[in-house]
């Protein structure tokens, strides 16, 4: 899954990922998660999705990374959003309208451009990636953020030899694994397979979907 792979699939149009309509898992369950609308939100891996809008609907400063920069560019004109494009460094930022959206490598991220972010929102980030980029994915995330942080997390879990991934599948245990050490709790547990008729008919026979608050038991300074 690296970035040609990814550009390839925006270029192509094969993002299936992305979703009309905002997630109801996101609306549901946010305000669990008490983050004062002032608080900004870091969306890793975003794409274009119509979540970001709707957490900054909430209030918050939405921060961004996307390796497409066509992704970013289809946001703001399909919302008619002001942002102005700068390059920062290796970064092209999108920025304006209480959105940060940066084009780039998510690896390439300094703990610098993420000190203001108190909460995360990962829908279909950790889930993009294959295992050996999963815990590097969370290490890198668990050293660019500051103390204090809160994340609505989802996963999806199969059985991983009945389809290839993205999505990957996630298990429990391996949440739990990558954000030892933090507080975790499982808020939702579904089997949504039939949501997914083309997982279905690509072999797919299990399907269960988790949302999880995972917090940061340091206290932020
Ligand atoms: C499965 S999609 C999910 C997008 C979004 N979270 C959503 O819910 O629609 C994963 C996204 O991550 C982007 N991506 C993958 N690897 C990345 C990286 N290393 N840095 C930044 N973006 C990356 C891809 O281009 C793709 O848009």
């Amino acid at each position: 899954m690296d970035a040609a792979f990814w550009q390839a699939r925006w270029q192509r149009g094969e993002t299936g990922f992305h979703k009309a309509a905002v997630n109801p898992l996101l609306s549901h369950w946010w305000p669990k998660l008490q983050v004062p609308a002032s608080a900004a939100v870091w969306v890793p891996l975003c794409g274009k999705s119509l979540d970001m809008l709707w957490l900054r609907q909430q209030g918050h400063r939405v921060q961004g990374v996307e390796l497409a920069r066509s992704a970013i560019e289809a946001f703001i004109h399909e919302h008619q959003l002001t942002l102005d494009w700068q390059q920062q460094g290796e970064f092209s930022a999108a920025t304006g309208d209480g959105f940060e959206l940066l084009c780039g490598d998510f690896f390439a991220l300094t703990p610098d451009r993420l000190k203001g972010i108190s909460a995360v929102y990962d829908r279909a980030a950790l889930i993009a990636l294959p295992e050996a980029m999963r815990a590097q994915y969370v290490a890198h995330t668990r050293r660019l953020l500051p103390a204090g942080w809160r994340m609505l997390l989802v996963t999806l879990e199969y059985p991983q030899e009945q389809r290839p991934g993205p999505p990957f599948s996630v298990s429990d245990a391996e949440v739990k694994h990558l954000y030892a050490g933090c507080h975790i709790a499982l808020l939702d547990e579904q089997d949504v397979l039939s949501d997914h008729a083309v997982f279905a008919a690509q072999g797919m026979r299990e399907l269960v979907e988790r949302v999880y608050l995972i917090s940061d038991e340091r206290v932020a300074a």
